[in-house]
């Protein structure tokens, strides 16, 4: 399958701080998850496939568009939707305002068709009857889908969500996983999200980043099976676990290099993800 998505090597520097090193993926159609600590550089890395900021080296293209070249990177913004960590609301506007006001700057200049387009969007996120509510007026939840509206004129091919989910109560991020699913179907979708649960259920593959690198790129089974066999049980907590709680049933959940014998547990995605940043770690100290 062509990606839709092919990048290779990108680096980017914020003086010292190396937010991006040789980061090369292909993301196709589908939701690809994003996940790792804070600091790990997603954000950096959404922004360089979103346009926002230029990476320093290495390149990329989106549906066979280099955005190197200005008119390159024109035609990958007509193709892509951003959702950004902190979406710039005028809180006075309406949600209709608001999403017609980012049609405008995605050169939607008919008035009649653009209309149409924002009303369409406000419904595929079910907000067509809350439409002219202030923006100020809504729930949490509901400002993270009028987001989402705004990502999704023009119908993008490549959506770049950055932690949507962040805040939300467990019914409204119920509710938004949805939206992401079915936003994700025949599109190429890129989440960034510090929330296990929402790849577990919603992507068909994962990043893991730490460091400004790529530490595992797979599907979430793949991610789940590195921490098969590193995962057991005991009465009290194991000192050589890497991480070990006292579980609602009393005994111990550990997670590392269990002892022989041990009482293997079912791994989750948690685990392989806190075990591939552990071992991302030891090589970093290498
Ligand atoms: N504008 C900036 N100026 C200087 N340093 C920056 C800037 N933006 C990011 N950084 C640094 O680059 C690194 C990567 O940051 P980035 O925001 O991409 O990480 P992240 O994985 O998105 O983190 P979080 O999960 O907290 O949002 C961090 O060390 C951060 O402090």
């Amino acid at each position: 399958m062509t990606p839709t998505v092919s990048a290779s090597g990108l680096g980017l520097r914020y003086g010292g701080t190396r937010a991006l090193d040789d980061v090369s993926l292909r993301l196709t159609p589908g939701v690809t998850g994003l996940i790792g600590p804070n600091g790990a550089g997603k954000t950096t890395l959404l922004r360089v496939l979103a346009t926002a900021v230029p990476a320093d080296t290495g390149a990329f293209t989106v549906l066979g568009h280099d955005p190197a070249t200005s008119a390159g990177r024109q035609d990958v913004r007509r193709r892509l939707g951003y959702l950004p960590q902190t979406p710039g609301f005028h809180p006075d506007f309406t949600s209709f305002e608001f999403v017609d006001y980012v049609a405008i700057l995605k050169e939607l200049t008919d008035r009649g068709a653009r209309h149409r387009e924002v009303r369409r969007v406000l419904e595929e996120v079910d907000l067509g009857d809350v439409r002219g509510k202030r923006i100020k007026k809504l729930s949490g939840g509901m400002r993270q889908r009028v987001a989402l509206a705004a990502a999704l004129v023009g119908d993008p091919g490549f959506l770049v969500l950055d932690e949507p989910t962040v805040g939300l109560d467990p019914e409204q991020r119920m509710r938004f996983r949805e939206l992401i699913a079915q936003a994700g179907e025949g599109r190429t979708v890129l989440l960034s999200t510090h929330q296990t649960e929402d790849v577990a259920m919603l992507c068909h593959r994962v990043l893991v980043m730490a460091g400004g690198r790529i530490r595992f790129d797979g599907t979430p089974a793949e991610l789940t099976e590195r921490a098969a066999g590193r995962v057991w049980s005991s009465a009290e907590r194991d000192p050589g676990a890497k991480a070990g709680w006292r579980t609602g049933t009393g005994t111990f959940r550990n997670v590392g290099t269990p002892p022989a014998g041990a009482d293997l547990l079912e791994p989750t995605l948690e685990d392989g993800y806190l075990l591939t940043l552990d071992d991302a770690g030891a090589e970093v100290a290498a």
